[in-house]
């Protein structure tokens, strides 16, 4: 079964209740994701100190993990943090950058898979890996043999497996065509442009998105498919405004579409899912 509901989408932003979204994340992109939160009508807390987590914790309303850049205190402090939400129910997203690539980031990874986020997402290479299926990817990109329709289709039968075993966790690998899984239910989307790969965040983006949807009280499969959607149509929007300006231009035009879009409803018509 295929399920996606855009037609409850266009009310969803700009958010009423300003969620609170505490980000333990990566410095190369740490202010790209704050401002994503608040381009959207939620409210950004970074925090790296684990001394403050659980008083945090009391006001936060979802919770967002990423691996990108390691160090031996973000590995113990979001080894904590995946706890902390785990025993709390606190809502929580997790970007599994360059997710195998190094037994740090494996044995990380498989610690907080453990501990349940509501949302596990990666590129389609990091979540080849995380199935179990081989990539030629290196560091934190994707390879572009992960995303052919033999291996995007190999990679959705492995994640419905996976899925079985945790059917209460949306999976996510994203790519060219971005692909939702939550047990046996399976959506593709096909919207966004190709300089949207060609700068650094793009995926951290849409992690914010999605826990920021999550922590204003979406479930995890509607926080996806919102999420993914309207990050691809903010760089299609992007494109078409700034295309032949150069990449930085690009990317401050799509930036700028992130908050843009939020009071324009009719976005969610150019939303395209792949047939089944
Ligand atoms: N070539 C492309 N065509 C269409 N959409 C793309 C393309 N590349 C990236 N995207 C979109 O950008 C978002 C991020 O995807 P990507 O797989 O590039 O993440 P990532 O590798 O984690 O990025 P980063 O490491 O820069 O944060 C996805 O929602 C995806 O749809
Ligand atoms: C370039 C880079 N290296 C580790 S994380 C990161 C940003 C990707 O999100
Ligand atoms: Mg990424």
């Amino acid at each position: 079964m295929e399920k996606i509901d855009i037609k409850t989408f266009d009310s969803i932003l700009p958010l009423k209740n300003s969620p609170l979204i505490h980000c333990i994340t990566n410095d190369i992109t740490i202010e790209t994701v704050a401002n994503t939160i608040l381009y959207i009508g939620g409210k950004p807390i970074m925090s790296g100190d684990s001394r403050e987590f659980r008083s945090l914790f009391q006001t936060t309303d979802a919770l967002f993990l990423n691996m990108g850049r390691m160090s031996e205190t973000h590995e113990k402090n979001l080894k904590l943090a995946s706890q902390l939400a785990y025993q709390t129910k606190k809502p929580m997203v997790v970007d599994m950058v360059g997710y195998g690539i190094t037994q740090q980031r494996l044995d990380l990874g498989n610690e907080i898979i453990n501990t349940h986020p509501a949302i596990i997402k990666g590129n389609s290479s990091e979540m080849r890996r995380i199935v179990g299926l081989p990539t030629s990817a290196r560091g934190i990109d994707r390879s572009e043999q992960d995303n052919q329709d033999n291996t995007v289709f190999e990679l959705i039968q492995a994640l419905k497996v996976v899925a079985k075993h945790q059917p209460e966790t949306v999976f996510v690998a994203t790519g060219p065509i971005d692909i939702v899984v939550k047990g046996n239910q399976c959506v593709r989307l096909n919207n966004g442009v190709s300089l949207l790969d060609r700068f650094v965040g793009t995926g951290d983006i849409v992690g914010a998105l999605m826990t920021t949807l999550l922590g204003a009280g979406y479930d995890a499969w509607t926080s996806s498919l919102f999420s993914l959607s309207y990050l691809n149509i903010a760089g299609e929007q992007a494109f078409s405004k700034a295309k032949g300006h150069g990449i930085e231009n690009f990317r401050q035009t799509f930036m700028n579409e992130l908050y843009v879009l939020s009071s324009h409803k009719d976005w969610v018509n150019d939303i395209r899912p792949v047939p089944s």
